[in-house]
């Protein structure tokens, strides 16, 4: 599966929660996201389980896709078992099988006990228990986990980390979010944080390469637009976080590291109203004053745009 510029907001005018993520999915792996309370986490779930759909972008190869979402609906008028059977022949299971494999799921999540027992009435942690067990049912090519083992005691908690070990060695992907960082910890093959909006890989999130991007060459952007036409003006939501200041003629200037340069770019053009860059320079590092200057050291590279 391939995200291609995927963003989301809610409601037309609301800010962007995410945007511009570009991420293929990969076969057969384990793929953990992170991001702080709010950042975006369930909302990237949300569109890779496809109960969701991009404000803008491209979601193409979506293989047979299962959800737990990271709050369960209680209030459905069906046993567990029958609630499970449900779901199997949702996912194209005949009745019969979808009632096995979910009767087996309660077994080993310790639950067999609550199968005929309403959702209504299944405590919180049976009621997780049930939550996940209609999603490993389908045995899916793709597993979204929003904090599936929330609320499951140790025993089930262990049963998930093994399902979840299984489906990657059955080759399926099994995308995860989660608040304890040691949940699977070594075992995901690829690391994701969002942040700002912006879906980083975890080397490109971790404190060392933020530490490298902000010691590193800066960019200033001089442009002139309308405070109010960018939604996420002066929140942490603009890329790179930039500093902002008063330029001269009623330009605004804008410095961030090299690195988030074109994601500010994008953000400053496609506000609404666009804004107009008067320029873009490279900012020489504070450090560079104190090295030998030299005939050939290049010049701050100074280039207006169209
Ligand atoms: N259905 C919705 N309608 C409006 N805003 C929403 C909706 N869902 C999420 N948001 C907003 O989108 C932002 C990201 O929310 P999201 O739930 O994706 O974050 P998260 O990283 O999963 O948070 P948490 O760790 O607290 O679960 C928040 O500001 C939230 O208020």
């Amino acid at each position: 599966m391939r995200l291609d510029g995927v963003g989301r907001r809610y409601g037309v005018r609301g800010p962007w929660v995410l945007r511009d993520v570009d991420l293929d999915v990969p076969a057969r792996a384990l793929v953990r996201v992170e991001g702080t309370n709010g950042s975006g986490k369930s909302t990237l779930l949300r569109l890779l389980a496809g109960i969701d759909r991009p404000s803008t972008g491209r979601i193409t190869g979506r293989p047979r896709t299962a959800y737990v979402p990271e709050r369960f609906p209680v209030s459905l008028p069906f046993t567990a078992v029958g609630y499970l059977t449900h779901l199997g022949r949702i996912h194209g299971l005949p009745g019969p099988e979808a009632t096995r494999r979910g009767t087996e799921w309660l077994e080993r999540f310790g639950a067999a006990g609550h199968a005929r027992t309403r959702l209504a009435e299944l405590s919180k942690g049976t009621s997780q228990k049930v939550a996940v067990a209609q999603a490993l049912l389908a045995e899916p090519d793709l597993l979204v986990l929003d904090e599936a083992w929330t609320g499951l005691d140790g025993g089930a908690r262990e049963v998930l980390d093994r399902a979840v070990a299984e489906r990657v060695a059955d080759g399926g992907t099994v995308v995860f979010v989660d608040h304890d960082p040691q949940r699977l910890a070594g075992a995901a093959d690829a690391r994701y944080r969002v942040a700002d909006g912006r879906l980083l890989t975890h080397e490109e999130s971790g404190p060392a390469a933020a530490a490298t991007a902000a010691a590193g060459p800066q960019v200033l952007i001089e442009a002139e637009g309308a405070a109010g036409s960018l939604p996420d003006a002066g929140t942490p939501q603009l890329p790179g976080g930039p500093e902002i200041a008063p330029g001269p003629d009623g330009t605004t200037r804008l410095t961030v590291p090299a690195a988030h340069s074109d994601a500010l770019l994008r953000a400053l053009l496609t506000a609404r109203p666009p804004w107009h860059i008067r320029s873009v320079t490279a900012v020489p590092l504070p450090h560079a004053a104190a090295l030998p200057a030299t005939d050939d050291s290049p010049a701050p590279h100074e280039a207006p745009l169209p």
